[in-house]
């Protein structure tokens, strides 16, 4: 049952608990509230049959019982739902955050930015709403209506009968509603996806919609995404108030039913005024929680799709392994090796070729070919479709992706740089570094170039995603980090394509302290930044076009000596 509970409202463990309390102590709140009517019906009672002088201590006594059964019961609620809400909320992002920090590189393939931290942030806000405001309403409104609902029945059940008849149809037409309810809100949770979306990209791209002159052209059709959340709304907000009504309309039916039911039996000489008083206050007294958990169910169905959507990433496949390894040395073996990012679109076909310890293994080809693709398979950024990668013997599906990450050095094509400085953005490479070591790297990798004109140096912030820096600087950034980490693996992919050619020739200096004895699988276009290889690997459609050393490749006169005689005849292009 409670496995039950933490999958269908994406509970912890000590969640599905703290929900079941805040159920519990809210349904004791209700009960709190109807015990003063019982009090005012014994009281009339007593005024009545003229017993309430002599009871007047007992009477002061259950007032003060009253109100601390209620405060203790309010106190008990405000802890059990909303301390506890907030409590797992935090739970709940933690567990995402860790949970996206295992998903496998394919993952994020599948989904997009905006899809994502609409799922830390709205998802989250959302259930927090659910959670803190709806569900424990709705449970205690119910609890505590079956609760009272006996108390009724075991006072004179044909009363009962005309009190409670109204809950059955009012509930299961609400319960009704749901099926197309949540059909409705999965198309408004995709609109809302492909506008969040629309928007992302929009402002990620103004560039090139401004220079392109094509930003009216865009924007009609963001206005398209933005009109249909606004009609998804309205549709699913419209439908779900009709449901309501009906059902409040049948709720509200009760109190007619009572007050007719009460009139005629007490013609009949079968019910005292007393209790037709009771019965009407208690009718009065019950609906008024279950209006609001009619509303507070329709508000709970209405998270299922927000549920769903955090669900997928909960339950995204994770890449586990070994987190031991004991590799022979560091080459870097493919054999075989088949990918796919979609099923049934081969990205890489038998792919066989060694990176040796010691040795510069050059990626090259035409676009498209899979050069980048093969050099993450290395670090197990997906998992392979067919064959092996093997590092140091040890076939990289088996290790746990963070084990083997720490064994690479990365320096990306694009480059990623947090809004922070420019020294705790190299500090990336290795945590702990001292600031000597990361100034060292920063050197070795010509940052002090650009760095000592910043106005803080070393310390400056250089803006979201390195914005105040130019696209050579960031690169160079990237590669201090790499320095930093010095990892044994090396991947440059068009590491140092973003620089001019005297800084390329510098960094290429300390690049080639990076990579002394170790693994290193470069990607280049420029055919002259591999010329000194010690191996070239042409990849041509995902396949192994040829490969072998650099001067032995041009004598061959294949596909790698046809790329260098187109390059170096691109170079007397004249534009
Ligand atoms: N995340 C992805 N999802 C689906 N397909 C992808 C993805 N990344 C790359 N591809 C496809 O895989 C193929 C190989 O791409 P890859 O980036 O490995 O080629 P490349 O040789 O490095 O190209 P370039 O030289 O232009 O960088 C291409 O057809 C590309 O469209």
């Amino acid at each position: 049952m409670m496995k039950k509970l933490r999958r269908r409202f994406a509970l912890s463990e000590q969640g599905a608990r703290a929900f079941v309390r805040a159920c519990l102590a809210q349904a004791l709140q209700n009960i709190s509230f109807v015990a003063p009517a019982g009090l005012l019906f014994a009281f009339v009672r007593g005024l009545a049959d003229g017993t309430a002088a002599e009871r007047t201590l007992f009477y002061a006594l259950a007032c003060a019982g009253c109100l601390l059964f209620i405060v203790a019961a309010t106190r008990l609620q405000y802890d059990g739902t909303y301390l506890s809400t907030y409590v797992e909320s935090g739970v709940r992002r933690t567990a995402l955050a860790e949970k996206l920090r295992r998903l496998p590189l394919s993952f994020f393939g599948r989904k997009d930015l905006a899809d994502l931290s609409s799922s830390i942030m709205n998802d989250c806000a959302v259930l927090e709403k659910s959670q803190s405001h709806y569900l424990p309403a709705l449970a205690g409104a119910m609890l505590s209506a079956a609760v009272v609902s006996a108390g009724l029945c075991a006072f004179d059940w044909r009363m009962a009968l005309a009190v409670l008849w109204v809950l059955p149809p009012a509930f299961a037409v609400v319960a009704f509603s749901a099926r197309v309810q949540r059909a409705l809100d999965r198309k408004s949770m995709a609109a809302k996806m492909a506008c969040a979306d629309g928007i992302q990209e929009c402002l990620e791209c103004l560039r090139d919609l401004k220079s392109n002159n094509a930003e009216d052209a865009y924007l009609d059709g963001l206005d398209e995404k933005i009109r249909a959340v606004e009609r998804r709304a309205v549709i699913s907000e419209s439908l779900s108030a009709c449901f309501i009504t009906l059902a409040t309309l049948l709720l509200r039916l009760g109190v007619a039913s009572t007050a007719l039911t009460g009139a005629l039996l007490m013609q009949r000489g079968t019910l005292d005024a007393m209790t037709f008083f009771m019965f009407l206050m208690a009718a009065s007294r019950i609906y008024a929680p279950l209006e609001g958990a009619l509303q507070n169910l329709v508000a709970a169905i209405a998270t299922h799709a927000n549920i769903e959507h955090m669900n997928e990433i909960l339950d995204g496949p994770v890449q586990s392994g070994r987190e031991e390894m004991a590799p022979r040395g560091y080459d870097v073996v493919f054999e075989h090796v088949d990918f796919a990012y979609e099923s049934g679109v081969s990205v890489l076909k038998d792919v066989s070729f060694t990176a040796r310890q010691g040795e510069v293994t050059a990626l090259v080809g035409p676009s498209g070919g899979g050069k980048t693709t093969a050099s993450r398979l290395a670090a197990r950024f997906w998992d392979v479709s067919g064959g092996r990668i093997a590092v140091g013997g040890e076939n990289v599906a088996e290790i746990a992706p963070e084990k083997l990450l720490s064994l690479f050095s990365i320096v990306f094509q694009d480059v990623t740089l947090f809004n922070n400085t420019v020294m705790e953005n190299i500090r990336i490479g290795r945590r702990g570094a001292g600031d000597d070591e990361v100034i060292a790297a920063g050197r070795l990798a010509h940052c002090g170039e650009f760095v000592d004109k910043l106005p803080e140096g070393w310390r400056t912030m250089i803006g979201e995603n390195g914005r105040e820096l130019s696209g050579g600087e960031r690169q160079r950034i990237s590669i201090a980090r790499a320095i930093l980490k010095d990892a044994p693996i090396v991947l440059l992919d068009e590491a140092t394509a973003a620089l001019d050619v005297e800084n390329e020739s510098q960094i290429h200096a300390a690049l080639s302290r990076l990579i002394r004895d170790k693994t290193v699988l470069v990607i280049a276009h420029r055919l002259r930044t591999v010329a000194s290889a010690d191996k070239i690997i042409v990849l041509s459609g995902g396949a192994v076009a040829e490969q072998g050393a650099p001067g032995e490749l041009l004598r061959r006169d294949g596909p790698f000596a046809r790329m260098a005689r187109l390059q170096s005849e691109s170079q007397n292009w004249g534009l």
